[in-house]
């Protein structure tokens, strides 16, 4: 396919899996092997709703584990323009004030895009945009051990929020909502980022994508 000013269509690759499976440990090493090529990273999580209008005390009840938790029109219109290669200015997510920064960041189009996050592969209109759809498949026991020391090092939280949000919500929204997405993978992924022979077939995938391009 080819867009608007005749340069190829650029490659996205969606990355989905429960919060902690390795997604952004699996996205960052395809990353760093196709480096040479011209790459973008977008996290799904820059793109959760504006919260800045509404108080902590209510920001901290919000289900951030509901697709509605996302601003996906935002998300998908962003995608599309950079497809036509044009940039954008990507929001900037704050997990310990649970809302948007008022900045953004200008983000430049490039050839492969890899698109990172827990709702990646539930809304049509984003598969429809992907060229490789991988679930990174980890079980629950190790994603919860892993939410639990990240979200305590980097998120500002205690481990009874991090306990009681799991069992609230994270967990039985990964079941009704992210799990069922992995019949959209063309990957499975088991293990996350030690799975290096899943990431270079994926890298040898999108080599081979890139050289069809340039034919
Ligand atoms: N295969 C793995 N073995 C051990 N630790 C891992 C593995 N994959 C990821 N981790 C660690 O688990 C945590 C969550 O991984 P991350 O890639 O951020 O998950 P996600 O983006 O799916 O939430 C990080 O601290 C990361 O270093
Ligand atoms: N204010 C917020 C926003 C999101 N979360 C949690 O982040 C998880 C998704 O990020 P991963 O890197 O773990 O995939 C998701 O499960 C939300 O619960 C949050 O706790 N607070």
């Amino acid at each position: 396919m080819t867009v608007s000013n005749n340069k190829k269509k650029p490659i996205i690759i969606g990355v989905t899996g429960g919060s902690g499976s390795g997604k952004t440990t699996v996205s960052r090493a395809i990353f760093e092997q196709l480096k040479g090529h011209s790459l973008l990273m977008i996290e799904e999580d820059s793109y959760y709703n504006d919260q800045s209008n509404v108080s902590f005390e209510e920001r901290v009840k919000t289900n951030y584990d509901h697709p509605n938790a996302f601003d996906t029109d935002l998300l998908v219109s962003q995608i599309n323009e950079l497809l036509n290669w044009k940039s954008i200015e990507k929001p900037i997510y704050d997990y310990k004030q649970h809302t948007r920064s008022q900045e953004t960041v200008t983000v430049e189009p490039k050839e492969v895009i890899i698109l990172e996050g827990i709702m990646v592969l539930n809304d049509p209109r984003l598969r429809d945009l992907m060229d490789i759809k991988i679930f990174v498949d980890t079980d629950d026991d190790i994603r919860i051990i892993r939410r639990i020391q990240r979200d305590m090092e980097e998120r500002g939280r205690s481990l009874q929020s991090v306990i009681d949000q799991y069992l609230a919500t994270v967990k039985p929204m990964y079941h009704q909502f992210i799990e069922p997405t992995k019949r959209y993978a063309d990957i499975i992924v088991p293990e996350g980022g030690q799975n290096q022979v899943a990431i270079d077939l994926l890298v040898t995938k999108v080599r081979d994508i890139l050289r069809n391009n340039k034919k």
